[in-house]
């Protein structure tokens, strides 16, 4: 069965100096997802938010449905996890690239209460997941080098999303594959014909003049 598909804004595209205010856009328009990226300068060259940012998003009341989708670009995020979980993730994933216990800590990440998931790199090909598949709740596909956002979508990675699709109906599994990167409204339909059902938005939906259709878009797909 194919999942609906899901809008995730990030807010890593929202405006920094009002974190809270951008966040709120989310349940504003109706939408149940936030993604938020947390990058550590070392897995990827970037910093930006740590577990105490997610915890006062988490305070605030109009967010307190909100789905914290928790992306950990980080190289030890076994390390972490406790932290994203307690500060109110509702969803952790960590990359498959840097060497760690993947198994044990996606299961750890259940033990505290959350959803998680697993994150590919572009270059990255599937196979590097495939036996962690049926103990997970979301595969992440990057649709661009992650560090940034704006950056251009790589149509290159289609066949590995079709390919992780056809593993999932193959096993009758049912984790959410989601997209990240340079996804609008021309490469999103893109992503959903090859199989994805959740969409990371940060530059087409914070910088968008009409959010309210880019999601009704998105709805649409
Ligand atoms: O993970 C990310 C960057 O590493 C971001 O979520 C991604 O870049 C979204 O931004 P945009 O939609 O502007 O490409």
């Amino acid at each position: 069965m194919k999942l609906a598909p899901l809008l995730a804004p990030s807010l890593l595209a929202g405006d920094h100096a009002a974190l809270g205010d951008s966040a709120e856009v989310v349940p504003h328009h109706g939408l149940s997802w936030l993604h938020v990226d947390i990058m550590d300068a070392h897995f990827v060259p970037n910093l930006t938010f740590g577990p105490e940012v997610v915890a006062a998003l988490r305070r605030r009341s109009a967010l307190a449905d909100t789905f914290f989708d928790t992306h950990l670009m980080l190289d030890e995020p076994h390390r972490y996890v406790e932290a994203f979980a307690q500060a109110g993730s509702s969803l952790i994933s960590i990359h498959i690239e840097p060497s760690y216990d993947h198994a044990g800590t996606l299961a750890r990440i259940r033990e505290l209460g959350c959803q998680n998931g697993i994150v590919l790199n572009p270059d990255t090909p599937a196979e590097a997941v495939e036996s962690l598949l049926d103990q997970v709740d979301l595969v992440l596909v990057m649709t661009v080098q992650p560090g940034f956002g704006g950056q251009s979508f790589r149509t290159s990675m289609m066949p590995k999303i079709a390919q992780l699709d056809r593993w999932r109906q193959e096993r009758g599994l049912n984790f959410r594959l989601e997209v990240d990167g340079g996804v609008d409204l021309t490469t999103g339909p893109l992503c959903r014909e090859a199989g994805a059902d959740t969409f990371v938005a940060g530059t087409a939906f914070f910088k968008a003049t009409d959010r309210a259709a880019f999601a009704a878009a998105v709805a649409a797909w």
